[in-house]
């Protein structure tokens, strides 16, 4: 049988109340046996808690949730304690004691959630997500997302290819008897849609972006100045400064906010040849964060800049250099110049690197299984309606794993069916 967990679902004690949530067949025993009867379902119940002995642990908030239309999927039944440290572990012993119940390991609720089909494996990303988020544009993606929008989008897409799959399957099946349409023009008009709009979603700035930072990267050359600007943009002395060049050996971040848009910033070591086999290890990391930068602020000969979609020419330490031809902004941390026009454009260019409000972003695994997909449509659209079959299979299984459904085969077979049996 099943398992019952338990889990303190609200954050660690001491707090002011702690919510201890119970899943599973015998979470109304569970409940019976520390509160007394069941209270009206979903409704909330002021009640003694005791123990196995009859010992009152707390007065707490009781609500009882009866499955299968529960966020779990089973039975669910909450205790909202007081969140102190000795309340919770002993309704915790007290839960542990209990025939059939232990406790929940990391993420178990939501895995059970999507066992029973409550949510998809899209919905329990975005779940995820929305308990991670820190800002706004985090908060209604992942809330977008956990709500299905995706789920959704990939369901309406499967429908399609399933229509063009039946229509080119009967073509391949039947089209010699003539009776049915022959013309391939629908199925391939749909996939080339599907195809175009699968593009159209890879296309929009990638998921993590807005999770973990857009990557901007300080680098130059040696005593730039990177690391000084680095600790200036993130407030705080995160980095070493020295007027000796090669101070900075490692790669170093500091995850900050500009208007309430989420940046990683990673500071580097100065890029030069030298002997110093630790300091060439810093500068291949250095070039490995280049690498992945989604912007480059470059301290160093405009010239010399690397080649990136996002660069940004820095004049730094602009009160001894002077204006330097060529760089988008001059910088002088020491005289305070140049710093708020640095960030308005840093946010400017972070805005436009991040999903908008408006757009569905998908992370790495949609990304392979979007792309996946791309590919069987892709194929599909060869001359070859055997070929195309295949593509449009390949596309749909591709697109089972964005919400870990399956059964669309079974689909498959059903609408086939009536598809052939009703010409
Ligand atoms: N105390 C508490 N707060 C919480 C949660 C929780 O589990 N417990 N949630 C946990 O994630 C979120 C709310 N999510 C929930 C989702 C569905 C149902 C639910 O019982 N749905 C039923 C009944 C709906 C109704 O009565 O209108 C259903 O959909 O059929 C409850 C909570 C956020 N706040
Ligand atoms: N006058 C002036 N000096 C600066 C300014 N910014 C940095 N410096 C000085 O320049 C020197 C090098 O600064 P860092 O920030 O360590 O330079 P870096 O590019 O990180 O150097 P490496 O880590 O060696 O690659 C230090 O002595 C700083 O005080 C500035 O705006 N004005
Ligand atoms: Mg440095």
């Amino acid at each position: 049988m099943t398992s019952t967990i338990f889990a303190l679902s609200s954050g660690s004690p001491p707090a002011a109340i702690g919510v201890i949530r119970i899943s599973g067949p015998r979470a109304g025993a569970a409940l019976e046996a520390l509160a007394g009867p069941l209270p009206a379902p979903r409704t909330a119940a002021l009640r003694w808690l005791v123990d196995g002995r009859g010992d009152r642990l707390d007065r707490a908030l009781i609500l009882w949730f009866p499955g299968p239309r529960t966020a779990t999927g089973e039975d669910l039944a909450e205790l909202h304690v007081h969140g102190g440290r000795a309340v919770v572990a002993a309704l915790q012993a007290a839960l542990g004691a209990m025939d059939g119940l232990r406790p929940a390991e990391p993420g178990e609720f939501t895995r059970r959630a999507f066992a029973n089909g409550v949510i998809d494996l899209a919905e329990a990303e975005g779940l995820g997500d929305l308990l991670a988020a820190e800002t706004e544009g985090q908060r209604r993606h992942a809330l977008a997302i956990a709500g299905g929008a995706l789920s959704r989008q990939v369901e309406a897409w499967q429908q399609a290819i399933l229509e063009a799959s039946a229509r080119i399957e009967a073509i391949l099946d039947f089209g010699d008897e003539g009776d049915v349409d022959a013309d391939e023009a629908r199925p391939r008009a749909i996939a080339d849609g599907v195809a175009a709009g699968i593009a159209r979603l890879l296309a929009a700035p990638p998921a993590e972006r807005l999770r973990d930072g857009v990557r901007v990267v300080l680098a130059g050359p040696p005593n730039a100045g990177k690391s000084t600007l680095f600790n200036a943009l993130a407030g705080r002395e995160a980095a070493i400064v020295t007027d000796i060049p090669g101070t900075t050996r490692d790669v170093i971040e500091a995850p900050i906010m500009l208007a309430g848009q989420p940046i990683l910033l990673i500071d580097t070591a100065g890029l030069r040849d030298g002997d110093d086999p630790v300091e060439r290890i810093g500068v291949a990391r250095a070039e490995d964060a280049l690498a992945g930068a989604d912007i480059v602020l470059w301290l160093g000969d405009p010239g010399a800049a690397p080649d990136h979609p996002g660069l940004i020419r820095i004049g730094a330490r602009c009160d001894t250099t002077g204006h330097t031809a060529g760089v988008d902004l001059s910088v002088s941390v020491h005289a305070g110049e140049g710093m708020d026009r640095l960030r308005d454009l840093l946010i400017d260019h972070v805005r436009a690197l991040l999903p908008r409000e408006a757009d569905l972003a998908v992370n790495a695994r949609q990304r392979a299984a979007l792309e996946e997909a791309l590919e069987g449509l892709h194929l599909a659209t060869s001359t070859d309606a055997l070929l195309f079959a295949e593509g449009l299979r390949l596309a749909r299984v591709a697109l089972d794993r964005i919400t870990g459904r399956a059964g669309i085969e079974d689909m498959l077979d059903g609408l086939f069916g009536r598809f052939c049996i009703g010409k």
